[in-house]
């Protein structure tokens, strides 16, 4: 990308402002999208609200040939504020396929959504957990770099932390390299193997860890999560829930919102069970979720995953998803036919 003076774009905006030429140049060489932006402190997410509400786990959309596909994040951003009213993501978690991706490929979808998210989203969480822990640094520095409005990390889970100590120990050494932006831990012991209860985490982390903002939790243990808000009720912390199934009880013991993959496509149905429940029309809020279990229970019976969940956003956004990457592989189209079919037999409450 060259402007007419024979100046590469990059180094033209970069002059006499305070950013990095290499920067820019990595940023405007990741794409040929439609709305350029540029990613720095200045393109921070602040003034930030608390983090509550939906937050959708995006998709990594990807090319046919499986490269990651930037050029659609602008329009993915717009479609969830516009049509799922989401304003938060979570990107390069389980449903971003984050563990699967490359550091650098991690760095570039970053990048694009804050990028893409400025003066649209509310929050945009990146996760930068990782096996290495020097790599899991490095993804810390980044989005600290670019303006994240919150990093997560998951536990590691090759080698696993058999305690409390170690564990906090790894997300220590995370979080230092962060110091300003709020630290999340993502809770997902049926994948990472690691069950450490997040209560026992929680006792006394604001100590070793100061930007210690809250969990993501990704478990059914619903014991767990209300020890947790009961015992820390009068610290800030977000307890964001992610069994999107069960949200209802969740957040009927307090959590502050939710971080899922089925925000992606039914934000909107689910902002309506959050309106019923603040209402409080319990009536209606068990409506939506029983709505939404319908679908999950006939799909998860199909056999549901993150290709599966590329799958349905590809058919109800109509932006691309592209498949998934090894060792996920694409949904069949008879999977297809029959989530279409069943999403679109349900009748909703408001009407649709
Ligand atoms: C394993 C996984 O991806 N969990 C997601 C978030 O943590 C959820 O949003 C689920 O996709 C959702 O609850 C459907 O089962
Ligand atoms: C669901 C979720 O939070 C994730 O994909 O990481």
């Amino acid at each position: 990308m060259w402007t007419t003076t024979g100046v590469p774009v990059w180094r033209r905006l970069s002059r006499g402002k305070d950013l990095d030429p290499e920067r820019c140049k990595t940023v405007f060489q990741a794409a040929r999208r439609p709305h350029h932006c540029r990613v720095g402190k200045e393109s921070s997410m602040t003034p930030r609200k608390k983090l509550e509400g939906l937050v959708a786990a995006t998709v990594t959309p990807m090319t046919p040939d499986g490269q990651i596909n930037l050029t659609v994040i602008h329009q993915y951003v717009e479609y969830l504020v516009s049509e799922q009213n989401v304003k938060n993501v979570f990107v390069n978690g389980t449903t971003g396929e984050g563990l699967s991706l490359s550091i650098q490929e991690r760095k570039q979808l970053a990048e694009e959504w804050i990028c893409q998210g400025k003066n649209k989203l509310d929050h945009v969480i990146i996760h930068v957990g990782a096996l290495s822990l020097p790599e899991s640094q490095e993804l810390a520095r980044h989005a600290a770099s670019i303006g994240a409005s919150g990093i997560a990390v998951i536990a590691p889970f090759f080698f696993k932390p058999t305690n409390k100590d170690e564990l906090i120990a790894f997300l220590q050494k995370v979080a230092s390299e962060a110091p300003a932006v709020p630290f999340y831990y993502y809770h997902i012991p049926h994948l990472t193997g690691v069950k450490i209860h997040v209560e026992e985490l929680l006792d006394g982390i604001k100590k070793q860890i100061p930007t210690f903002q809250g969990v993501k939790f990704s478990d059914t243990d619903l014991l767990d999560l209300a020890q947790c808000i009961n015992k820390n009720e009068s610290e800030q912390f977000a307890f964001l829930y992610g069994v999107d199934e069960q949200l209802l009880s969740a957040l009927a013991i307090g959590a502050n919102g939710a971080v899922g993959s089925t925000f992606n496509y039914l934000g909107r149905k689910t902002n309506l069970m959050l309106q019923a429940f603040a209402k409080p029309d319990l009536a209606l809020a068990q409506k939506y979720q029983f709505l939404t279990v319908e679908f999950l229970s006939f799909v998860i019976k199909l056999g549901f995953g993150v290709a599966q969940t590329k799958a349905v956003m590809t058919f109800v956004s109509g932006i691309p998803m592209g498949p998934p990457r090894l060792p996920l592989v694409s949904a069949s189209e008879e999977f297809i036919i029959k989530a279409k079919a069943k999403l679109d037999s349900i009748v909703w409450p408001d009407g649709d």
